[in-house]
């Protein structure tokens, strides 16, 4: 499916309107480059660097009492939050106290260490989660100031689970606007910040988890993903992230509610700083869907098959991918072939030129029952639809209460048709048959995580369809891991997705638990030493250069 002239010449002109407009941007951008920035102060604490179920078997054993993590990752957020703005309600006082009982519990518990992993696996560890979850006597805003007030009576189920197994939330963290952004912005909170580049963003949905688990303030926390919002962030801020097989994890108690068929695109996850724990957490926030997923059987890679698809086919509404990108995967693909003795099948998959289309269409799709999704204009405005040209007028004024992303996406939406084009049905129809044979219960699929490194600061205005590398996943429902594959020349992250068949989430877990070790997995941002390794032998990027 070779691109038509008048596609190739959209495509030009596109990118070339992008350029124009980058190049104005720059021009005014307030950050000007990493030099001017302050930078992170390296860990100091041994504490931070333990994965969290290393963290449990060490607070169950009395080598460290709860009470001092939890207290060493106060005192990390205290020292970073300021910079990146990544948390933005605490409940120190109230984890500290948690804490104190958790360690008086182990005191007193005369079962054993193995009755205490079986029934609280978690039990000490500190966890995060996104400000959009209702976390109980937490805000839950999702960034809209008319939800200032609403402060959550109960815990999301996801979030239950968690604190069932032990786990002792630190606070809440910063998203988007309605969750429906790439940069985690409102007007509520404010920005939040990269922890390796405090000028670029950190993400969004779950940009917040993000922040704060790459600056080394949390080790695991609760992400959600209709578009990437799990695996965006956690590209940005060189961490790991699951987005599950749609339907494991039980997505309610989170705002905005899906609607129409958006229920079964929305997922649930972990956001971890250790590739170890992503599958304890996605086995916890399961519940008893986890036995779908057959996480214990163990995995051999040697027998897996393994795609790497170096870009989406070149749709002209996205940035061509980063060189260093490009370069990462191939070294992934290199490292596969050598150690694993297999060999990794480069493929084009054409329809996923229509990611975006695709995801467009679906996401405004009525639902089952006909009923038509909420509108964006109905969630901003709280139920009553806000007039996104009234509001624009607002924001060039500054008195609106809503971000530019979050009117500039109403103001699209006011354009799309809710009946999807029967050429873009049919390529989703023929993308998923295609990666369901290709994938079947053994195959892996490589594929960038996005097409840029952490961009500028509100530089995703220029670039909104880049989202789409991620987003097409969730309307097919299939099993994503982003995995970080070290830093850039410019000391940002690199990472790839991981992509299995639906229920074969342990496919992709298995992998990246493989790459963070022949890759070094996450790094300190406060740790210059990387920077000054990458820059040795990576090529700079063409579209990110400060
Ligand atoms: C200010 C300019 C706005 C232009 C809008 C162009 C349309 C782009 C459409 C959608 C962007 C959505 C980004 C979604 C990011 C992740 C969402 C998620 N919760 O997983």
């Amino acid at each position: 499916m070779a691109m038509t002239r008048f596609e190739r010449l959209l495509g030009l002109l596109l990118r070339a309107a992008v350029r124009v407009f980058l190049a104005v941007f720059e021009l005014f951008a307030p950050q000007r480059g990493s030099a001017e920035q302050p930078r992170l102060p390296p860990i100091s604490s041994p504490l931070l660097r333990v994965p969290a179920i290393h963290l449990a078997r060490q607070i169950r054993r009395k080598e460290v009492t709860s009470v001092e993590v939890v207290q060493a990752y106060i005192d990390r957020i205290q020292e970073v939050n300021p910079l990146i703005n990544a948390l933005v309600k605490d409940r120190f006082a109230a984890a500290l106290q948690e804490a104190a009982q958790v360690d008086k519990l182990i005191e007193e518990e005369t079962g054993g260490e193995d009755v205490l992993e079986d029934r609280l696996p978690l039990l000490g560890v500190p966890v995060t989660v996104k400000e959009a979850f209702a976390l109980q006597g937490m805000p839950n805003s999702t960034g809209l100031l008319s939800r200032r007030t609403v402060i959550s009576g109960v815990d999301a189920p996801s979030v239950a689970l968690l604190k069932r197994a032990g786990a002792i939330p630190l606070g809440v963290t910063n998203c988007s606007e309605l969750c429906m952004w790439l940069e985690s912005h409102n007007h509520l909170y404010g920005i939040t910040r990269n922890p390796y580049n405090l000028g670029r963003i950190a993400g969004g949905s779950s940009g917040g988890e993000g922040s704060i688990i790459g600056s080394g303030a949390s080790v695991v926390g609760v992400g959600s993903d209709i578009g990437g919002s799990i695996r965006i962030p956690c590209f940005f801020n060189g961490i790991f992230g699951h987005k599950p097989t749609s339907g494991i994890v039980n997505n309610a108690g989170q705002h905005p509610p899906p609607s129409g068929q958006q229920p079964g695109f929305l997922c649930t996850g972990p956001m971890c700083r250790y590739a170890e724990d992503l599958m304890p957490m996605l086995r916890i926030m399961a519940g008893p869907a986890a036995e779908k997923l057959s996480l214990s059987a163990e995995v051999d890679l040697r027998n897996l098959r393994f795609f790497s698809v170096p870009h989406d086919g070149g749709s002209p509404l996205l940035s061509p991918v980063d060189p260093q990108l490009i370069q990462a995967q191939k070294k992934v693909v290199e490292r596969l072939e050598a150690d694993l003795g297999i060999k990794v099948k480069e493929v084009r998959i054409p329809q996923l030129k229509y990611s975006f289309q695709i995801w467009g269409a679906m996401m405004s799709s009525p639902g089952k029952d006909g009923k038509s999704p909420t509108t964006f204009a109905e969630l901003m405005g709280g139920g009553k639809r806000v007039w996104p040209a009234w509001e624009l007028f607002k924001c060039m004024l500054g008195v609106s209460p809503h971000t530019v992303a979050a009117i500039g996406l109403a103001l699209v939406e006011m354009f799309q048709s809710s009946q999807p084009s029967q050429f873009i049905l049919q390529q989703k129809e023929s993308l998923q048959r295609e990666l369901e044979e290709l994938l079947g219960t053994d195959g892996v699929l490589l594929y960038p995580s996005h097409p840029q490194l952490a961009p500028k600061h509100h530089q995703p205005i220029f670039t909104p369809f880049n989202f789409s590398y991620t987003g097409i996943f969730n309307i097919l429902g299939l099993p994503v891991t982003q995995c970080p594959l070290g830093l850039s020349v410019e000391g940002l992250p690199l990472g790839l997705q991981l992509v299995a068949g639906k229920l074969q989430d342990r496919l992709p877990l298995a992998t990246a638990l493989y790459l963070e070790k022949a890759f070094g997995g996450w790094r300190d941002p406060g740790d210059r030493a990387h920077t000054a390794e990458n820059t040795l032998n990576t090529p700079k990027s063409s579209s990110n250069a400060t």
